[in-house]
Order: C-alpha cells, then structure tokens, then sequence
C-alpha cells in the first residue's frame, strides 16, 4: 500500500512552518519514502513575535491563548493546502504543530495530582480538529501526549523514523539534528541482531536557539541568523567560556533526556552576555563562542553517553547549513566523518516535516511511533490523536 502523507511542523527556531508532501509505503521500520515537495512558510512576523514571547514565558490570558491557537491552526492549515497545490491530493496530515511549553518529567518527582509531579507536558499549539476541518483532511496532531501520559520525556520522537530512513547495514550512525535544540538519534548497524535495542536519542542542548537570539541582539535586531556561520567564523571562541559553560548540569545529565527555549532560551543567553563580558570580546568572538559551545555540546554528549563513537555523523536542520559550525563538529570529532543527509538522499531541511508525515502514518497503521529508549517512556506506545 502506498499512501500520501503530508507532514507539517514549526520547530523552536519559529522560522515558520516546514511542509512535506510524502508517499509512504511499506511498515513499520522497513519502510520507503519520496519526497513529492518540500517548502517552508515563514510565519507573519507578528505571530513570529507573538510566539517567541510565550516561549520565553510572557503570561497570556485564556481568552489570548484560544487566538494563538486558532492563528497557529489556521497557518498550519494553509501550509497543508499549498504544499499539495497542483499535486495529487494526500490522504493525511500529521501535523506537529508549534511547540510553546515543554517541561521533561522530574526524576524522583512525588504523586501525579500534586504540584510535584513526575509527569512531564508539552503543549503544541495549532489543533488539529480545527486543521482537519479547514483542509478536509485526516488529521493526526498532538503526538508527544501518549508518550508523556506513559511517563516519556515526549521527545525526541524523530528518532524511530531516522533509524527506519536512515540506518546501515554495517555502519553506525548518528543524526544530529540541529534546529533550535540539538537533538541525537544514535543509529547501530543494521546486520546487529539487537540494534533496535541499541538504538539512542537524545536533545543535545542548543542548535542555533542562542546563535540566534546573540545575532539578533548583536545586530540591534537588523538579523535574526548568521547565514552559513560567517560571522562567527570572523571571529575566536573563548574556550574557558566555553569550558565553563559546558559544566552547566544538562550536559551531564544522562539521557533519556529532553530539553527545549524554557532552559536554553533569553535568560540563558542574558547568563552567557554576561559572563562573556570579563573576557571583553567582540560580538563575532561571542558568536564564535556560542557555536562552539553548539559544537562541542553535541561532540561532548557523544562521548559522555554513547557505547562507542559513531562511524559517520550525519546533520540536518537548518544549524546543518552553517558552515563554520558544521566544520568545528568536524574539528571536535576528528577522523569522524561529518556529512548531512542530503548526502545520503534524505532532505536535511525536511526530514523533520516528513518525520511527522511518517508518524502520522504509523498512527494510521497502528504502529508505535516512540522510541522508549530515547523518550524514556517505559514502553512503545501509538502516537497522535486522529482528527477525521
Ligand atoms: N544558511 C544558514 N546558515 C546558518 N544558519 C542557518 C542557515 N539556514 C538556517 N539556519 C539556522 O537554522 C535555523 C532553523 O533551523 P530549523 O528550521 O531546523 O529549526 P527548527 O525546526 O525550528 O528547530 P527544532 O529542530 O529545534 O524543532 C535558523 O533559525 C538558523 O539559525
Ligand atoms: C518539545 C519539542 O518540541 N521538542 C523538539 C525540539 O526541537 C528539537 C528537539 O527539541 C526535539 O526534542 C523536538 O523535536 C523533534 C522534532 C523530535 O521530537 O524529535
């Protein structure tokens, strides 16, 4: 059975809505994939804004969240429908929807129904009821909630598609996905009888979110990236910053882990300015410190966390576009090599969007879409609510 699929997310970057239109056939992890389109919409610049302010904690009234989500809802569902233009209609949406609050269950937390829980929650706005009606199309939506209710951290949820797309036969692998958070899927050779037992994934920490936010404020808000890193690439890390930088608990912290702007947001960046400031750099030694704190996050987890070092790295997400960053992963990983999933046939830029695409057909298909190896949910469970 072949079935098309679009798969819809807005991630912690905010840069706008990511559209995949896929044909999916096969199950479970044997599964093939064609990207039929891929597109980004950018979100207008007022619900950009509006959105970020939640995300680093701006208090909102009902009344305004209810607008908020029917603003999201309906940018999601206009991606949905220009994304399949002038194509063959899809028989379904997953759409991820914009993250605006996630909190990681508490290790050691007391009873469910006091403030002390041990459950974590997530909340993606844009619903997908709302999404289904505007399109006419099934719509699954809410997909860290099962995982969460089963006690998972929620995320990341991309790596079971990455091990389903992107594993080897005899090589293993790491995707590291580099959006706003960094997040890892560890993917063992294929040939292992128990690879699926020793897939991994985790958030790494920052992506680009702090990158971006230091352009913005650097810039006097003229920039909201450092297109292909040259801006920092102009400039010197300050490796006792980023030494002590890297001491800082959620790197240590052994996964199943997840993590999101509520840590690595404003104030974190605020905390980095200022430490920044005994050292005297310029804006671009700063940039160059904050990427190499990106870098070596993700090279430092690797080494902290993972049984052995992978045989190829593998990036995608927007960070994979930035040169300078790409090429100091490179540096920190040595013989390592360091590639993205273009370079092996998969979209860097879409593989998240076609990511949900899959798991909403799983969804439909009635296969798990988390990895509780990653989550750390106790077992597999289906994901997503389903919007007729
Ligand atoms: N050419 C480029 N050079 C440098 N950085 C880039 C480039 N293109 C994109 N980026 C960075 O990638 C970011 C967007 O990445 P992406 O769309 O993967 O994030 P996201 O999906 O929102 O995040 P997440 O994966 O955390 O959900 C931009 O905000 C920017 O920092
Ligand atoms: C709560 C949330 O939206 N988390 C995102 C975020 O962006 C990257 C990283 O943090 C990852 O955990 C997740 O996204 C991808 C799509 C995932 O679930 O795999």
């Amino acid at each position: 059975m072949q079935m098309r699929v679009i798969g819809l997310i807005s991630g912690t970057s905010v840069d706008g809505i990511d559209a995949a239109l896929v044909d999916i056939s096969g199950t479970n992890l044997d599964i093939e994939i064609e990207l039929v389109a891929g597109a980004t919409y950018p979100y207008p610049t007022h619900l950009r804004e509006r959105i970020l302010a939640v995300c680093a904690g701006e208090a909102l009234s009902m009344a305004e969240l209810a607008e908020l989500d029917d603003a999201i809802s309906c940018a999601f569902a206009q991606a949905a429908k220009n994304i399949q233009f002038g194509q063959e209609q899809a028989s379904l949406i997953g759409s991820h929807g914009q993250t605006v609050y996630h909190r990681p269950p508490r290790k050691g937390g007391g009873e469910l129904s006091t403030p002390n829980s041990p459950l974590g929650y997530s909340i993606q706005l844009g619903r997908g009821a709302l999404i289904a009606h505007l399109t006419g199309m099934t719509t699954v939506s809410n997909f860290r909630a099962a995982d969460i209710a089963a006690g998972g951290q929620g995320a990341p949820l991309v790596p079971r598609v990455d091990a389903a797309l992107l594993s080897d036969f005899a090589e293993s692998r790491c995707v590291q996905n580099i959006g706003g958070i960094g997040n890892v899927a560890y993917i063992p050779p294929r040939r292992d009888s128990n690879w699926l037992e020793k897939l991994r994934g985790w958030d790494t920490g920052p992506g680009n979110s702090l990158l971006d936010l230091a352009v913005e404020h650097l810039s006097s808000g003229t920039k909201t990236y450092d297109e292909n890193g040259a801006w920092a690439a102009s400039g010197n890390p300050c490796h006792p910053l980023v030494e002590q930088w890297l001491t800082q608990d959620y790197f240590h912290l052994p996964p199943p882990k997840s993590t999101g702007r509520e840590l690595f947001g404003v104030s974190y960046l605020q905390n980095c300015l200022q430490d920044a400031e005994a050292y005297q750099l310029s804006p671009a030694d700063i940039l160059a410190t904050l990427t190499e704190l990106t870098a070596a996050s993700i090279v430092h987890s690797y080494r902290s966390f993972l049984p052995q070092m992978p045989q190829r790295v593998l990036l995608c997400g927007g960070g994979s576009r930035n040169l300078y960053l790409k090429s100091r992963i490179q540096n920190l990983l040595g013989s390592v090599p360091v590639m993205t999933t273009d370079d092996v046939g998969l979209s860097a830029d879409f593989k998240e969007a076609i990511a949900f695409a899959v798991l909403a057909y799983w969804r439909y298909m009635g296969t798990p879409g988390n990895l509780p190896t990653a989550t750390g949910a106790p077992q597999e469970v289906l994901l997503g609510e389903v919007s007729p």
